[in-house]
């Protein structure tokens, strides 16, 4: 860090440049009050920052946004990250954008969304999916661009839309009318026809289920919490903490990330997100199981609820940053993806992937002053603790001599998580590194790492260095 700049300092002198020698001499404050704190060593040979990102408000499905369309509020997401960056549409050279659940008819949703909010048809853009890990994909494909010099200025983000999900006909219906469109006379198709029974239209809803074991994520997550021991009360009151944690970082206008939503036929704007409820404990105690009915303990409030919202984050080298007079909030030091069990251990992610980050960076549970880790059930989180102190688990499962051990659960998720702010998923990475990056400045940190759990039994562990030149706005 030091360094660093020192560098940046040297360099500002020999131009000449007040601006750019500010610049250094902001990061000379803030590089000495760092200094005594951990560096991690670039591996692109690139210098990879995060510019600085945003999110639509994330919304409970069926409510604000229910009458849009998912890339119109991918579209919101991309302006507003022009607008709050300041930079021209020109600049971008490529986008990468995640979604989980497509819409079928704007099934690239990075280039609709493009395409909408008035970028270039000349800038390329592609839509990745990894479940709920799909906008950590789309930064960490941006990376791999900018480290490979294929690309210099990336865009990164997601979008999920739950209120409106593609309900498909049965295959037995489909298979008809597919056919019914091939057949050549009026006979055949009455003789298709006839074959048509009740159980044709039955439609097939989505589920929010994993294909290869046909198990939803909340009746997968109750298991996990049994298999754990997290107890339904404990369940309960990690939910309550995140939701008082969110609570209370939107009251403090902590969440310097959401940029307001104008919607068709809704008076004003959508400015802030509206999953946010703090209960008692004695409220939550009397909701009955959601998933496991009658003995379970995954319930209505201690999961991640289904959410509408976009994200958007720009990415880029720091030189490049420099170059277009930019200020970096952190550089995107190190990631990893993790794949495990997709029965017994499907929202495992971070108890496989934060170990191994931490190792190959040399670093401590101690090291990391901001934890951003995604909540798809307060019981999954419980789990994923628990994992982490377990000599057992690391023996197991990791290869480890002992546990990881605990974090200092005051440095995690200290403005809430999915369970409170929402979980839209292809949306949320870009929160968590967003959500990691503003919180590094204000509490004063230096590293942070964001872990997230995914369908398909997989993961993602990223770790964040605070940029010197970093504001929380
Ligand atoms: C890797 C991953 O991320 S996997 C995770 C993927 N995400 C998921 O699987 C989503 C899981 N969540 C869900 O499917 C749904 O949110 C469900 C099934 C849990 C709940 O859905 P619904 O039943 O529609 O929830 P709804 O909002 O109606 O709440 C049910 C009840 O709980 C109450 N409730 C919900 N949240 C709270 C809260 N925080 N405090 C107090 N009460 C609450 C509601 O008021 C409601 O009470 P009522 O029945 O008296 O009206």
């Amino acid at each position: 860090m030091a360094s660093h700049v020192a560098k940046s300092l040297i360099k500002a002198t020999h131009v000449g440049s007040t601006a750019k020698f500010d610049t250094a001499r902001r990061a000379l404050s803030v590089g000495a009050a760092l200094q005594q704190k951990k560096t991690l060593q670039d591996r692109t040979g690139k210098n990879v920052v995060l510019v600085d990102g945003v999110r639509t408000p994330f919304l409970v499905s069926f409510t604000d946004y229910s009458r849009m369309m998912p890339h119109e509020l991918a579209r919101h997401a991309l302006l507003g990250l022009l607008q709050k960056t300041g930079i021209s549409k020109d600049i971008i050279d490529y986008i990468v954008y995640g979604t989980v659940i497509q819409e079928v008819k704007t099934s690239n949703i990075g280039r609709e969304a493009a395409l909408a909010a008035g970028f270039s048809d000349r800038t390329p853009a592609h839509t990745v999916t990894m479940a709920c890990i799909s906008s950590n994909q789309a930064i960490t494909t941006g990376i791999g661009m900018i480290a490979a010099g294929a690309y210099e200025v990336i865009v990164a983000g997601g979008v999920e839309f739950m209120s409106d999900v593609p309900i498909r006909h049965s295959r037995k219906m489909r298979s008809l009318l597919l056919r019914l469109n091939r057949a050549k006379t009026p006979a055949q198709r009455l003789s298709l026809i006839a074959t048509i029974r009740p159980d044709f239209f039955a439609p097939e809803l989505p589920a929010v289920a994993e294909f290869s074991s046909g198990e939803t994520m909340g009746h997968s997550a109750d298991r996990l919490a049994a298999a754990f021991g997290a107890s339904r009360a404990e369940q309960d009151e990690y939910a309550l903490r995140s939701h008082m944690n969110a609570h209370n970082a939107q009251q403090k206008g902590y969440f310097t990330d959401l940029i307001p939503v104008k919607v068709d036929g809704r008076d004003g704007l959508v400015d802030k997100d509206n999953g946010i409820r703090v209960s008692t404990p004695e409220q939550l105690a009397k909701l009955k199981p959601a998933f496991v009915k009658p003995h379970g303990t995954v319930t209505a409030a201690n999961a991640s609820f289904l959410t509408d919202g976009a994200s958007a984050c720009l990415v880029m080298s720091e030189a490049k940053a420099k170059e277009l007079g930019l200020r970096p909030k952190a550089y995107l030091r190190d990631f990893l993806y993790v794949a495990q069990d997709p029965v017994d251990q499907l929202l495992l992610g971070p108890a496989y992937g934060i170990p191994k980050l931490l190792d190959r960076a040399g670093l401590k549970m101690n090291d990391i002053d901001s934890w951003e880790i995604h909540e798809a059930f307060a019981g999954q989180i419980l789990a994923n603790l628990k994992a982490l102190d377990s000599d057992w688990f690391s023996q197991t499962y990791l290869g480890r001599q002992s546990k990881v051990g605990n974090p200092d659960m005051k440095k995690w998720n200290a403005w809430g998580g999915s369970l409170s702010i929402g979980h839209p998923f292809a949306a949320t990475g870009v929160r968590l590194a967003m959500h990691t990056s503003n919180r590094l400045v204000r509490e004063d940190g230096q590293l942070g790492v964001i872990s997230a759990c995914a369908a398909g039994g997989q993961g993602v562990a990223m770790i964040l260095e605070r940029h010197p030149d970093a504001t929380a706005d």
